[in-house]
């Protein structure tokens, strides 16, 4: 019997397979990409919880007519020779983590906005005979605006296929001692880089609407509890200096989480901290928000205040702390899947 065009094959081994998602990005830094970009992500009702009916006039009459210009230019500001950092680091994750749980076991990555596709990458996968596939949504703080919405998206693409493969999903991971070691560790060898001694060393995590904690998300406490261990992993390197924990990339005007990283920025100097170095812990790959947000217009900020030293360290990305980390606590979700390495 032969196999339908297009229809997956019938007799092949069953295979395990890993879809890491992030975020997603725009496909070039201009102003009709960024558009798209935003008109999707912002019309996701996970993350702005407004109701359509009110929402979609205020997205489409001012917030897509004002915000692509300006976001394009903070975009080609950070842009790279191979594309938008968040998608470039995101590949090559996927690619320093291929074969990690075996050579027939693949290991894939997609974008909830924009492209690569969730749906298109599991199609993909099931395909190739992948039965057996962990989704693993790289936010180490649950949050319904991220982690959910990865989630929600891959079992949207699952509703639509007679023959699903069997579905994990990668729980968030804000306390596993893998993900803190992983932070020390980074943030150790970036200290050690730095021509000067900071102060105070800030983590800085996503913003999100307070609503959304008075409503039960998680993410508030996530963020604090990663923050309070990677502080206890760092007593020694801290040595009683303070670890400065806030939220950065306010949008909208509702009330987000507190303190806010740009303001914090403005008044350390004020405070007497005039060298700071910043982290962005709850990102697995540096993207618009730490290497324009932080990096570019923090420093800016820090240094108008009055501030000498400013300096970002980098996130995890696909460096060896990050793609251990990635492996350990992979590996052990996919238990009873895949033998233990
Ligand atoms: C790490 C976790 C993230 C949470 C939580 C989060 C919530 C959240 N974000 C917006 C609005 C925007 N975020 C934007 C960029 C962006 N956000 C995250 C991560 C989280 N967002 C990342 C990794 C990125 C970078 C994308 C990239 O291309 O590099 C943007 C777009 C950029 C801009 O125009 O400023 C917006 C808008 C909301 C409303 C929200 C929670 C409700
Ligand atoms: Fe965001
Ligand atoms: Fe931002």
């Amino acid at each position: 019997m032969s196999v339908p065009a297009g229809h997956p094959p019938f007799f092949v081994p069953d295979r395990v397979g890993v879809l890491l998602v992030n975020l997603g990005t725009p496909s070039a830094p201009d102003a009709a990409s960024v558009r798209r970009y935003l008109a999707e992500f912002l019309s996701d009702r996970r993350v702005v919880e407004i109701p359509p009916i009110a929402w979609q006039p205020i997205l489409h009459g001012i917030i897509l007519r004002t915000r692509p210009r300006r976001s394009a230019h903070a975009y080609r500001q950070v842009w790279r020779a191979d594309g938008s950092p968040l998608a470039a680091i995101t590949a090559a994750q996927s690619g320093a983590l291929q074969g990690a749980f075996g050579e027939s076991s693949p290991v894939d990555w997609a974008m909830r906005y924009g492209e690569p596709k969730i749906a298109d990458r599991l199609a993909a996968m099931q395909a190739d005979g992948v039965r057996r596939i962990l989704i693993a949504p790289l936010y180490p703080q649950y949050c319904a605006a991220t982690t959910a919405t990865a989630n929600d998206a891959a079992f949207a693409a699952l509703a639509k296929m007679r023959w699903q493969p069997a579905i994990r999903t990668l729980p968030p991971y804000y306390d596993h001692p893998a993900y803190i070691a992983a932070l020390k560790a980074s943030v150790e060898a970036s200290l050690a880089r730095l021509d000067f001694e900071p102060d105070a060393i800030l983590a800085s995590f996503h913003g999100m609407p307070q609503r959304t904690l008075d409503l039960g998300d998680p993410y508030h406490c996530h963020c604090r509890k990663t923050a309070r261990l990677l502080g206890e992993a760092l007593a020694d390197t801290l040595g009683g200096r303070e670890l400065i924990v806030t939220f950065q990339s306010r949008f909208g005007r509702a009330k987000w989480l507190e303190p806010a990283t740009d303001a914090m920025l403005a008044a350390l100097p004020g405070k007497g901290v005039g060298k700071v170095a910043v982290v962005a812990p709850g990102f697995s790959a540096d993207c618009l928000e730490t290497l324009e947000e932080l990096a570019i217009r923090g420093r800016e900020t820090f240094l108008a205040a009055g501030g000498s030293r400013f300096a970002y360290l980098p996130c995890l990305n696909d460096g060896p702390d990050g793609i251990g980390m990635l492996r350990t606590i992979l590996s052990e979700e996919l238990a009873g899947w895949i033998e233990p390495a």
